[in-house]
């Protein structure tokens, strides 16, 4: 039985820099998380019995980032009924276009929520995931708020004689 609400997959170690951007912001909302590496074309079997059993482990929501022939979401999505999140991680060879490919055109009927590339599809899959969790839980709803009012406060204004 997973101790989290969250899952946080990826198909390589290399894949962590982006996505410790989710990890990060979960823990600023106080959101429970667990962290695997898990690849659909290197340890497939792995893929499959964690998809399988992901939500009998507890876990509420999947978000998964891949790079390259990022083929990992929507395998995962295909075999869970938990919503899953996807992250095209940034490529070398192609700066995360194939990432965002691969992940993106879902067909219909089996759904990956496809962020952007990088640190902001990261953190924005954590925020959703968030705003998910926050609909029955009424601390991470409030965590949110916090977040949110924070980021807004921190936006600095454009200086007068920069206005146009
Ligand atoms: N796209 C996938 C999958 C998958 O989709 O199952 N498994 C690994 N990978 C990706 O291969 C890239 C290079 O991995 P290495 O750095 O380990 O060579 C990573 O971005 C990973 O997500």
């Amino acid at each position: 039985m997973a101790n989290a609400d969250v899952a946080i997959i990826m198909g390589s170690q290399s894949d962590w820099p982006t996505m410790k951007h989710a990890a990060d912001t979960l823990d600023q909302l106080g959101v429970t998380y667990e962290a695997r590496i898990v690849s659909a074309h290197r340890t497939p079997d792995r893929m499959y019995d964690f998809a399988r059993s992901a939500k009998s482990e507890g876990f509420k929501l999947i978000i998964a980032g891949a790079g390259g022939a990022a083929h990992l979401p929507g395998m995962v999505a295909a075999l869970t009924p938990l919503p899953v999140f996807g992250v095209p991680v940034e490529s070398k060879a192609l700066s995360g276009e194939d990432s965002l490919l691969s992940i993106v055109q879902m067909p219909a009927g089996i759904p990956v929520g496809t962020l952007a590339i990088g640190k902001a599809g990261a953190t924005n899959a954590a925020l959703l995931a968030a705003a998910v969790l926050a609909l029955t839980d009424p601390g991470v709803e409030t965590a949110l708020d916090t977040f949110r009012a924070e980021r807004t406060a921190a936006v600095a204004e454009v200086p007068s004689n920069e206005a146009h």
